[in-house]
């Protein structure tokens, strides 16, 4: 079965409203917010299900919200729009100057980007497809703070090739490398990565589009 993992009550409840999946059919995670709750709660929850004997997850589905980075034309991912994560960046490990990131040392660090399971994301892909949903897959970086200017923006859109951020992604998927389980990250835009204006994110409509687009999914591959 898939382990929903969101950061939020917010983000996973509108999956609940709209799934019509027994309960036995996925489990599901509230981490909180940023990597290191994210990468403890998760490893935690894994250890106890290991400890009851449980081998029942197959998969992690990580759901929630997104900042889109801003981009001309079609690299651009739009207010609502749902994403897949190709690969996972931790985005501002290193060395950072007020215009730019240069890496580590590569031997001061276990990894740092991680490519997403490919099977996995194209039946999500398909699946939300078929159903009527356009739908983007790109790139995501793992920051530690919300970025709250253009320029920080442009400036991470370009270093990883990204579509979007979040506070999670790359620590879920470090945890799901050691346990070897796949990982599907989807998430909804909730707002532009543009100078901090929060009256113009939409993060109430984005938790329903995410929750919607995972019910589907988790319908869908549960029957494939
Ligand atoms: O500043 C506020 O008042 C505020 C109120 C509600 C939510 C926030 C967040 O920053 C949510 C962070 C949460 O959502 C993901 N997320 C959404 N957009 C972004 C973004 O532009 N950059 C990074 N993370 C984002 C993230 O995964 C967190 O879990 C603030």
């Amino acid at each position: 079965m898939f382990l929903v993992v969101c950061a939020t009550e917010f983000e996973l409840q509108s999956l609940l409203d709209y799934s019509v999946c027994k309960a036995d059919e996925w489990m599901s995670l509230v981490t909180g917010v940023g990597m290191v709750e994210t990468a403890f709660n998760l490893t935690r929850f894994l250890e106890r299900e290991k400890s009851k004997g449980e081998n029942g997850i197959h998969a992690v589905l990580n759901l929630g919200v997104a900042g889109a980075y801003l981009a001309d034309g079609e690299k651009q991912a739009d207010l609502l729009q749902i994403c897949f994560a190709e690969k996972e960046f931790f985005g501002d490990m290193g060395i950072c100057y007020p215009d730019r990131m240069e890496p580590l040392a590569e031997d001061l660090l276990h990894r740092f980007q991680y490519v997403l399971d490919s099977d996995l994301l194209n039946r999500a892909e398909s699946l939300l497809e078929e159903n009527g949903l356009q739908v983007r897959r790109g790139n995501f970086v793992t920051v530690c703070g919300v970025s709250a200017t253009a320029g920080r923006g442009a400036m991470l859109r370009q270093r990883y090739d990204a579509l979007c951020e979040n506070m999670e992604g790359a620590a879920v998927a470090r945890i799901c490398e050691e346990y070897m389980l796949p990982l599907l990250e989807m998430r909804a835009v909730s707002n532009y990565v543009e100078d901090r204006d929060l009256t113009r994110w939409k993060l109430k409509e984005a938790c329903d589009q995410a929750g919607k687009a995972a019910a589907m999914l988790l319908k869908g591959l549960k029957n494939e």
